[in-house]
């Protein structure tokens, strides 16, 4: 047996985002990264791998096209199975850059959650078998958005989790930082894949990446910036160390707010007869941990539901789902939040001309501009289940 004792130096936390693993060559790379880390930075190093892009999504449809209202164990059993995927396969590329690492699982992470299995909620975050690993191995590689519920069943803390299983580890091994990586510069003005006019911001408070992200941008999740917030934790949203610009990023924690363009995207729109009604239901998807966000248009009371999400649709039995709308919203600096619901094919072009309100002047852009081209899922992204018709779920 090994003998546990707690690594010296504060441990490292870096998460890799979904679009990391775009290819299989990713895994390499991450590989090469956090091999090159442990030599330069000489302290202990987690890991947090998401599934690879697209995974998740396509795990989903599939379920969607098995059962209208899966059981919500039977759903997290299955879209947790991204993660588990991508760390034995990051573990297998460690290896091959000869680093041994200790592929954790839910029952190791130390993270304790409650609420429906696929959407549970956070509710405390231990060292779990980290500290023992990270004696035994220089690295450990922790599967994003996966938990366990009391019973010990493995659970899923909802859709774009894996920052909050990033941030929450921090928290709980003593890191002062983690490190969340991804394909964009930063936290930006607007989703650059939207907006290539979007500056990266260098700094963003607690509070304003919270409210993008509440208002439905993807870049950080809302849990891991409270998480950040309660623990002390400085979070650094990174761009890919093996992008044109890997330097720069934005330090969560440290500036103002920021007004910014929110696209909805992956959300979809639900009109409602009355406000009242629209309300009521904002509640009740609200109370099964959904993030909706409620509008009002000409045509009526509306709100956004994440697309695909389990179990809703006994909550808009009275509502119309407009298909074709996507909202826009634009987070003014004096705190409003503006909404606006457009026709989905023009919702980048609202987004840019709503982003050139809020910075008209091209020349006093706080961050470089980006353009990134566009995102790619990975063609393993069925290594699980192959799935002949796709949609436009998110991924
Ligand atoms: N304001 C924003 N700034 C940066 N990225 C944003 C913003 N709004 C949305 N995004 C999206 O967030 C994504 C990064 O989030 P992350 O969870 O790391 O992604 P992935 O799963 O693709 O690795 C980007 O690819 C971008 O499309
Ligand atoms: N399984 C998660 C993975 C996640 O959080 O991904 P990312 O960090 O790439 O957004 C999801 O797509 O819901």
């Amino acid at each position: 047996m090994t003998a546990r004792r707690v690594p010296d130096g504060r441990p490292l936390v870096l998460k890799f985002g979904g679009s990391a693993f775009a290819d299989l060559d990713g895994y390499h790379r991450v590989a090469r990264y956090a091999a090159g880390r442990v030599a330069e930075d000489r302290r202990p190093l987690v890991v947090v791998a998401s599934a690879m892009s697209g995974t998740t999504g396509r795990l989903q449809q599939t379920l969607d096209h098995l059962s209208e209202d899966p059981p919500a164990d039977a759903a997290a059993m299955l879209l947790t199975t991204g993660e588990t995927v991508s760390v034995a396969l990051l573990a297998a590329a460690l290896d091959a850059e000869g680093v041994t690492a200790r592929p954790l699982q839910a029952a190791d992470t130390g993270l304790l959650a409650e609420g429906p299995g696929d959407r549970a909620k956070l509710v405390s975050a231990g060292p779990g078998a980290l500290a023992g690993a990270l004696a035994a191995c220089p690295v450990a590689v922790v599967p994003g958005g996966q938990a366990v519920d009391a019973d010990g069943r493995t659970v899923m803390l909802g859709r774009n989790s894996s920052d909050l299983s990033a941030v929450a580890t921090a928290a709980a091994l003593g890191a002062d930082t983690c490190e969340l990586f991804s394909d964009v510069p930063g936290v930006c003005t607007a989703d650059p894949y939207l907006v290539p006019e979007a500056r990266t911001l260098a700094r963003i408070s607690y509070e304003g990446a919270r409210r993008m992200s509440r208002h439905g941008a993807k870049v950080v999740h809302e849990g891991a910036v409270d998480w950040a917030e309660r623990g002390g934790v400085r979070l650094l949203c990174r761009p890919f160390p093996w992008c044109e610009a890997p330097d720069g990023g934005t330090a969560v924690g440290t500036g103002p707010e920021a007004a910014a363009v929110v696209v909805h995207r992956n959300s979809d729109v639900w009109c409602f007869g009355s406000g009242r009604e629209r309300r009521a239901a904002g509640r009740r998807l609200g109370a099964e941990g959904l993030a909706v966000a409620e509008f009002d248009t000409a045509g009526g009371a509306c709100l956004t539901v994440p697309a695909g999400a389990r179990g809703v649709a006994r909550h808009l039995r009275d509502a119309r789902r407009l298909d074709d709308l996507c909202l826009v919203t634009t987070l003014w600096p004096d705190g409003r939040a503006e909404h606006t619901a457009v026709p989905r094919p023009e919702a980048a072009a609202e987004a840019r001309r709503r982003h050139a309100l809020l910075y008209p002047d091209p020349g006093d852009a706080t961050g470089r501009a980006v353009r990134p081209s566009a995102k790619a899922r990975s063609p393993h992204s069925d290594v699980l289940v192959g799935l002949a018709r796709p949609d436009r779920r998110p991924s």
